[in-house]
């Protein structure tokens, strides 16, 4: 088998006596589109933090493109390849949404009219090219979060980490930027999402793994995982889950 893009090995890290990522292992595939899903304090941001460098593990091993990266810095892992973005999505507010998006592309371009020609390009990707002389400040939620997006892919990544892309968007809004991470992702990019909603997820990934108070509980396509019992159990608790089950099942003729 090929070695996957990002490997995982029984990865740990807690917080006091908090442990908020307990031994993860996982290999994401080079080309795939993936979700990582659980219940809120489940340790997504913080495996999210663990990948791209912003945390160091107590125990386990983190392999990017076959080099071991461990504890390596985020801007160094950027570098080679692996970006990611952040759910509180602070813009510079008064600079233009192409100085912007320039920032990511810096990581590349020495050359700051290379850097702000590439935003151009990368705007157009994720539907941003109307908003490029904007302040960032005047973007809505939407636009913001399609300005996180740009800031990251200007980085060109091989790795794309997205951690609730879609957080805060209206229905319409989730519909129009669900083709903008396909698109990305059938652009060869490798993307993994963390994501609370779930039509996207149903829509995007090929494959989902699942998190509860920091550890993995289960990973599959998305259909089969949506049914698995305790997955069904860590979002609506202990025993919910089998009383809901039998009250359908008493209401049922
Ligand atoms: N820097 C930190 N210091 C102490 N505790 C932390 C820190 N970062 C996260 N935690 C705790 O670790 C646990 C996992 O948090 P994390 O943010 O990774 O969860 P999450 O799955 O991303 O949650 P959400 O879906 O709400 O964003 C939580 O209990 C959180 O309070």
């Amino acid at each position: 088998m090929a070695e996957p893009l990002l490997r995982l090995a029984n990865v740990s890290k807690s917080f006091g006596g908090l442990a908020a990522v307990q031994d993860v292992s996982l290999q994401l595939p080079a080309g795939s589109l993936g979700a990582l899903i659980g219940p809120n304090g489940a340790g997504k941001t913080t495996l999210f933090a663990l990948m791209s460098g912003f945390l160091r593990p107590d125990a386990g091993r983190i392999v990017f493109d076959g080099r071991d990266i461990t504890g390596q810095p985020p801007h160094l892992n950027a570098r080679r390849g692996m970006t990611r973005t952040f759910q509180i999505v602070q813009p510079f507010a008064a600079q233009t949404v192409r100085e912007n998006i320039a920032v990511g592309a810096h990581l590349h371009c020495a050359a700051r009219a290379e850097a702000l020609e590439q935003a151009a390009l990368v705007a157009r990707r994720v539907g941003l090219a109307p908003q490029l002389d904007k302040p960032a400040g005047d973007l809505t939620v939407a636009g913001r979060k399609r300005l996180e997006l740009a800031r990251a892919l200007a980085t060109r990544p091989r790795l794309l980490l997205l951690d609730e892309v879609l957080a805060g968007l209206n229905p319409q809004e989730v519909a129009e930027m669900v083709p903008v991470v396909r698109d990305i992702a059938a652009g060869g990019v490798t993307v993994l999402m963390i994501e609370h909603v779930m039509q996207a997820v149903m829509n995007l990934a090929q494959h989902v793994w699942v998190l509860a108070q920091g550890q993995l509980i289960a990973e599959g396509p998305p259909r089969a995982v949506t049914r698995d019992q305790r997955v069904i159990e860590a979002y609506l608790g202990h025993g919910t889950a089998r009383r809901l089950a039998g009250q359908a099942a008493e209401a049922t003729p």
